[in-house]
């Protein structure tokens, strides 16, 4: 059953519990567990799902079934056990007394994910403070396995025997990296003051992992010319393949140009950990002008996504800003067939950023969305008015500048009150 190359994997069980009060779809729950162990690096060799009236607080799972999973492994030769949710640090322990493997939980898993995507240096130290808060009330939990030869999944990030360390240290290692990423947060915030500068108006990729949100900027970057200054972003088949935030160009049918951010990708139960941690990187969310909240329509549980992605922006509070939500992957899918709460939806359009479907339908919905702040004019300044010129040329992305017998030419969007205050130099 398993490919040469899974055979070198950590041989994962997933184990998940549905509770009678539960709505969601387990099944897709647990599909996207599967997915997640791969993104660690693991491959699922089997899948356990227990329907439970309430949570068993000593072993999650209850203790007869722990015993059943124990046999399984040894059936199976597993090595890792994988549970959809988070676990305290006791049940850790009791389970992994029991079924005498390596206990990973979903947050663990996630966080694991991220450690070893994280490329920037602020990427790392957010992950790694979601990481430290995760351990340090479940320390005793995981004295056992991280002292255990080999790692790999769900021990990876901060160094194994730091945390082996008193608690003590470990809070002055939060502290450490708190400091160090206000720090970041203010570089951060001058980069930010000197974009603002420019006056573009920002749209901001949103939604939830393998949506299709980079491949989107890439189409969206498509549309400005100055191509060589826009690099493309990382594409991948895969959960989290976007950490970082990344900022590029792009232009509207009107000519007006536009910033567009990409954000990191959302998922169910995401550690509130990491999501305090990113928030300074999400805040670049807070500055767009309009959201573009992206959905894969070919998967099985929109509502999920919908409803996961809303209250995260509902959390960085910036429901009030516009907010279209974009269907996307129509190409694996109908419109008939797409079931979800329209509560969450405002306005929506339906593409496939793979086959080019319906993009210039959304470029006209961001223009109108936009709120109408610029406006693209096309500029004659006299020579005796050389500051204005200067004062242009430091406060916006000019498009095109000529120096004429009568003066200077110069085609730029500017924002309402310049427009109003220096309408007499307007050209046509
Ligand atoms: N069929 C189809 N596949 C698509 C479409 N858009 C994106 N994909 C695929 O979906 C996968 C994920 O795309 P990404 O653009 O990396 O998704 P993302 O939302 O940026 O994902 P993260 O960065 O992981 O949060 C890739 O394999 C894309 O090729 C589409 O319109 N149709
Ligand atoms: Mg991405």
């Amino acid at each position: 059953m398993l490919t040469e190359k899974n055979s070198k994997r950590e041989r994962a069980l997933i184990v998940g519990v549905k509770l009678i009060t539960d709505t969601v779809d387990i099944d897709n729950s647990m599909d996207e567990l599967e997915k997640l162990v791969n993104a660690a690096g693991g491959v699922v060799v089997s899948r356990i799902v227990q329907k439970r009236d309430a949570i068993d607080t000593a072993y999650f799972i209850g203790k007869g079934k722990a015993q059943e999973i124990k046999n399984y492994c040894e059936e199976l030769d597993i090595e890792l056990v994988v549970f959809n949710d988070e676990l305290s640090g006791a049940q850790i322990r009791n389970l992994e007394k029991i079924i005498d493997r390596k206990i990973v939980d979903r947050t663990n898993l996630i966080l694991d994910i991220f450690a070893n995507r994280a490329k920037s240096k602020e990427g790392k130290l957010q992950v790694k403070l979601a990481q430290l808060k995760y351990r340090l009330p479940r320390l005793v939990g995981f004295r056992d396995y991280l002292s255990r030869e080999g790692g790999g999944i769900g021990t990876r990030g901060p160094g194994e025997q730091k945390l082996e360390t008193d608690r003590r240290h470990i809070l002055r290692e939060i502290n450490n990296i708190e400091k160090a990423l206000k720090d970041a947060e203010k570089a951060r915030s001058i980069k930010r003051k000197r974009r603002e500068k420019s006056n573009l108006p920002i749209v901001a990729l949103v939604g939830y992992t393998n949506a299709g949100k980079s491949t989107l900027m890439n189409r969206l970057i498509e549309t400005d010319d100055k191509t060589n200054r826009n690099k493309k972003v990382f594409v991948y088949d895969m959960l989290f393949a976007t950490l970082d935030t990344s900022l590029r160009r792009g232009r509207l049918p009107n000519g007006q140009p536009f910033l567009i951010t990409d954000t990191v990708g959302f998922v169910s139960k995401l550690p509130t950990h990491l999501i305090e941690a990113f928030k300074g990187t999400l805040e670049e969310v807070k500055y767009a002008d309009l959201l573009l909240h992206v959905v894969d329509a070919s998967n099985s549980d929109l509502d999920i996504q919908i409803k996961t992605t809303y209250n995260i922006l509902k959390e960085l509070e910036v429901l009030d800003k516009p907010i279209i939500t974009v269907f996307n992957k129509m190409d694996k899918t109908n419109i008939e067939d797409l079931i979800y709460d329209t509560r969450y939806v405002d306005k929506e359009i339906f593409i496939s950023s793979r086959e080019h479907t319906n993009l210039d339908e959304l470029l006209n919905m961001i223009e109108k969305s936009l709120p109408q702040k610029y406006k693209k004019v096309d500029l004659m300044i006299p020579y005796n008015r050389q500051s204005l010129v200067n004062y242009f040329l430091d406060n916006y992305e000019v498009d095109h500048i000529e120096y004429l017998i009568e003066g200077t030419r110069i085609n730029l969007s500017i924002n309402q009150i310049d427009f109003e205050r220096y309408s007499k130099y307007i050209s046509c």
